[in-house]
């Protein structure tokens, strides 16, 4: 994450303290245990940490893991089921619990809480995508605090988020957060696992030098994706301009409040516009274009509109509107973008040059505002 444009560390953390807009992530492992399930102490000491938040003007939508393990005690569950369909039972009991509780704890607050349940599909969809973006925005403006998780009891196996720090970080380009705050029950990002002994704390990651010699691993037993994930869910946001403060929720105020906790992640380059990250991240690929050395230039460098000339193939059925990789010649992803015709039509015009296409298809086939370099 390194580069001319990445800010300092100290801007990093002005900046997360000072985001008007946050998502916070919780993990299962900061509300939950697994002999007494969810935690109303731990989740009252994060609300009040948010709540102070929100109240000194910043609005911050919430991702709440902990829905497989709230459900584990009411199902008399001694720990977290490895099969899918147990799993989902798990979830669909405890995120009952988990909304309530959050709810109750919010309401000490005055604050109203809304449940937002999406699957990576949802977020894939164009259509649910920008009717998910519009029902957390009019949360926002009705005052209400979204409280968001994976729908665990409809996700397959094949297309889930895979955990919630990826979930938050697609959340965070979503409503446009200025910030991303990851909380679990470790202090932050160390150079090895903490559980092991001798581990240290990385306070700030400025690129991917700061990463050398770093070993991220697996997560606790109520957890799902460990350090590795919650790192790549980082590392995500931060390319795409967002900065991350991972911090450990028992120090949610500290984290919320001067952010001087946990490891800052600094924000590389300006933030991509939601659907450019939509197309770069979230959206599946109907479908590949495979481009000449030119075209290849024109798009990544140039960053010009992608024309039938440059294209010398096609792979898949897709259709105009969907979003498709474009291939430089080794086979290698070069960039992602909305493409303007059906497949059927565009195998018509590949290699052809504009002067030589029927007037109503004299346009670009990727248009560089619908185009994300690779
Ligand atoms: N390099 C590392 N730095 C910090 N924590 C690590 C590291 N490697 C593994 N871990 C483990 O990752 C755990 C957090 O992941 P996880 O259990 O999935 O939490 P959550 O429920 O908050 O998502 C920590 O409790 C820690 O034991
Ligand atoms: N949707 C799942 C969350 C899975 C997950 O990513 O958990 P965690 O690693 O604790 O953030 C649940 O609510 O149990």
């Amino acid at each position: 994450m390194g580069g001319a444009h990445a800010s300092t560390p100290l801007s990093t953390r002005a900046a997360v303290s000072g985001a008007r807009r946050v998502v916070v992530k919780v993990g299962s492992s900061a509300l939950t245990s697994l002999a007494g399930g969810l935690d109303p102490v731990r989740l009252d000491a994060l609300v009040d940490a948010v709540a102070a938040r929100v109240a000194a003007g910043a609005d911050v939508v919430v991702v709440s893991s902990g829905a497989i393990a709230a459900g584990l005690a009411p199902l008399g569950l001694t720990r977290r089921p490895r099969d899918l369909a147990s799993q989902q039972a798990a979830a669909s009991v405890g995120q009952l619990v988990l909304a309530q509780a959050w709810s109750a704890s919010f309401a000490r607050h005055g604050r109203t809480v809304g449940q937002v349940l999406l699957t990576a599909e949802d977020l894939s969809r164009r259509s649910n995508h920008r009717n998910a973006q519009r029902t957390l925005e009019r949360l926002r403006v009705l005052g209400v605090v979204a409280v968001v998780n994976e729908n665990d009891t409809v996700a397959t196996a094949e297309i889930r988020f895979g955990d919630n720090d990826r979930l938050a970080a697609l959340v965070a380009h979503l409503v446009g957060a200025d910030a991303l705050v990851l909380l679990s029950d470790v202090a932050g990002l160390h150079d090895g696992d903490p559980r092991l002994g001798g581990a240290t704390l990385v306070r700030e990651v400025g690129g991917d030098g700061d990463l050398l010699g770093v070993s991220a691993g697996t997560g606790g037993a109520l957890g799902t994706g460990g350090m590795a994930s919650k790192l790549s869910a980082a590392r995500l946001a931060a390319d795409a301009g967002v900065p991350v403060l991972l911090a450990s929720a028992a120090e949610a105020g500290a984290a919320l409040g001067a952010a001087e906790v946990g490891t800052a992640f600094a924000a590389r380059g300006a933030r991509l516009s939601a659907r450019k990250f939509w197309v770069r991240h979230t959206a599946d690929a109907a479908g590949a274009l495979h481009l000449d050395a030119g075209a290849v230039a024109a798009v990544v460098t140039g960053r010009r509109s992608l024309l039938a000339a440059g294209v010398t193939g096609t792979e898949g059925e897709f259709h105009a509107g969907d979003v498709v990789d474009l291939l430089a010649p080794d086979g290698a992803l070069a960039a992602r973008g909305v493409v303007a015709f059906d497949a059927a039509e565009l195998h018509t015009m590949v290699g052809r040059s504009s002067a030589d296409l029927p007037v109503e298809l004299r346009r670009p086939v990727v248009h560089a505002d619908d185009l994300v370099a690779g």
